[in-house]
């Protein structure tokens, strides 16, 4: 299967999940994404929607561990970060992802967390096919890059291009890959 091919059959996998099926297995990853996480500072993540693996309960805690979070913003068509504050401070997006209201110029991030619609066991991972991450992490300095990822989003090998970048670990609810 090529790429395109790849992203209909992964949106609509997970387009299937009930929402039970949804919360219960990101608790599992989020579980498992703090209990081996070290002492980080500053976290990139995204707002999950459409069934991502759910991010929500990584924020508050996050947050009320004073760490510092950072989301995507997306404007003119190009990624770009800020800070979050509050739930009640976000603006939603053209995709309907909820994001801060301001951007901010950071380069450096202790952990990067990225959503995907498939990955694969060599820790590559495909997206919407904006290229929107895979332009962002090449400018990026992290300390680990994580996928967070639904076990049958896992495949053995993905078609690859020269600019993929490959994650450092992915997490799901049944394994880690990568990390050695
Ligand atoms: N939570 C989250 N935030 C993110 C991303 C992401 O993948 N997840 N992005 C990563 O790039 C950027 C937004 N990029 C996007 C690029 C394309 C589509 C898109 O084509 N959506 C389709 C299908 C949605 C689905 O079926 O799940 C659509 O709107 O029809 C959405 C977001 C920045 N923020
Ligand atoms: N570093 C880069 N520099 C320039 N163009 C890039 C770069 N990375 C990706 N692109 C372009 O972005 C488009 C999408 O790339 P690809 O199909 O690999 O996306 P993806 O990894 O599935 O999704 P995404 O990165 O949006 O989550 C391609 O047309 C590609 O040429």
């Amino acid at each position: 299967m090529n790429k395109n091919e790849l992203r209909k059959r992964f949106k609509d996998l997970r387009s299937n999940m009930s929402d039970l099926e949804v919360r219960k297995k990101s608790k599992v990853i989020v579980d498992k994404f703090l209990s081996m996480h070290g002492n980080y500072e500053k976290y990139l993540l995204y707002y999950s929607f459409n069934n991502e693996v759910r991010t929500i309960e990584l924020i508050s805690h996050l947050r009320k561990e004073k760490k510092k979070i950072y989301l995507p913003i997306l404007h003119d068509d190009e990624f770009y970060v800020g800070e979050f504050t509050d739930f009640s401070e976000m603006n939603e997006n053209v995709y309907g992802i909820f994001e801060p209201t301001e951007k901010l110029n950071v380069c450096e991030f202790d952990v990067v967390v990225v959503p995907g619609l498939a990955f694969d066991e060599e820790c590559y991972r495909l997206g919407f096919g904006k290229g929107y991450y895979d332009r962002f992490l090449k400018s990026v300095k992290r300390k680990i890059c994580v996928g967070f990822a639904y076990d049958f989003q896992v495949v053995k090998k993905l078609p690859v291009d020269n600019h993929d970048e490959k994650l450092d670990l992915i997490i799901t609810e049944k394994r880690i890959l990568g990390g050695e």
